[in-house]
């Protein structure tokens, strides 16, 4: 008999920028990716569900290349292992799963090298891959962060909500972070830039006190990213209108698309989402959990004969 420990990574979503707060604000949905994780010879992942079905299954995986990042940051080796992925977090739709995808890599070599880093620690590495600590942080620790991120140093401040439901829209086609980031400007202009941090200064002062009413009139005024990306989402506007007309307290861009998120009056969730639906037919449309917790790890010793 050979004694095997298991283990099990739970990653959640995340939704990023709220409008205004982008690359800085971010909270995390209740889709996860999972990991079952046991020593093996060689490294493989193994995908079980469908949005998972197309990712690399060897070396060239990206939870792979973050873990091992991680063990030679630390100048330590990274065992292999046999890796079982599932995920109901749709790729490339502005719901973070690169951001998920990252903190398992880290998640992997914490727990296969025995680093015992802390929340903050994952953060810090992981806003260093990422280049901004909106979607990573929230992911880590649960909740909505807000976040500053420089080469020098990582910055967060955590708020758990209480008080509001969710609901996202999630149209069929996949929009690339990437190529919704090439969208936008380079430069900004000072006036440009006052007023939009201004609005974004608001949103997180009515985040803290759960003004949830100023924080969606904030959401709506954004002037960093969502007017260049407006034209890939054709949705955003038709979602603002409509949740508007219903009473919900603001609607914005989840990430760089293509979601679209809604903040409604907390009970009301899933009467948004059944108003919504009929006429977005090519789109899921779900009331959805705040992720309260963040990545988690879970061990168990299995028997294998
Ligand atoms: N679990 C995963 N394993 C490997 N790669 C992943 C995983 N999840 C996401 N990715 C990679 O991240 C890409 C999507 O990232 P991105 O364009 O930033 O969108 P988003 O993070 O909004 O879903 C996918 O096309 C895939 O290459
Ligand atoms: N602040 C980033 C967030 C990207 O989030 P994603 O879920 O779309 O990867 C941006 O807006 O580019």
């Amino acid at each position: 008999m050979l004694a095997m420990e298991r283990f099990h990574i739970t990653v959640p979503a995340s939704t990023a920028n709220l409008g205004p707060g982008f690359d800085s604000v971010g909270m995390a949905l209740g889709k996860y990716l999972e990991l079952t994780v046991e020593p093996a010879e060689r490294w493989s992942f193994v995908p079980l569900t469908q949005e998972v079905a197309l990712i690399p299954q060897g070396t060239d995986n990206m939870m792979y290349e973050v873990a091992k990042h991680v063990a030679d940051k630390f100048d330590v080796s990274l065992p292999s292992a046999r890796v079982e992925v599932k995920s109901n977090i749709p790729l490339a739709r502005g719901l973070g799963s690169s951001a998920s995808a990252i903190i398992a890599g880290i998640e992997l070599a914490n727990q296969l090298c025995e680093l015992t880093l802390s929340n903050e620690e994952k953060i810090r590495i992981a806003s260093l891959l990422e280049g901004h600590p909106d979607n990573v942080a929230p992911t880590v620790n649960g909740g909505i962060v807000v976040g500053c991120h420089t080469e020098a140093k990582t910055y967060t401040v955590s708020i758990v909500p209480k008080d509001v439901d969710v609901v996202v829209v999630i149209p069929n086609y996949e929009l690339k972070t990437d190529d919704a980031r090439n969208a936008l400007p380079s430069q900004f202009s000072f006036k440009g830039a006052v007023e939009a941090s201004a609005v974004s200064n608001v949103l997180t002062g009515a985040l803290l006190i759960e003004d949830w009413k100023t924080v969606g009139e904030m959401m709506e005024q954004d002037s960093f990213h969502e007017p260049y990306r407006e034209q890939f989402v054709p949705e955003l506007s038709f979602v603002r209108r409509k949740a508007k007309d219903f009473g919900a307290f603001g609607t914005a861009l989840s990430g760089a698309g293509p979601t679209v998120l809604c903040l409604v009056e907390k009970g009301r969730g899933e009467e948004l989402a059944a108003a919504l639906a009929p006429s977005l037919t090519h789109c899921l449309v779900e009331s959805i959990q705040i992720d309260v917790n963040g990545v988690s790890v879970e061990t168990a010793t299995n028997e294998h004969a």
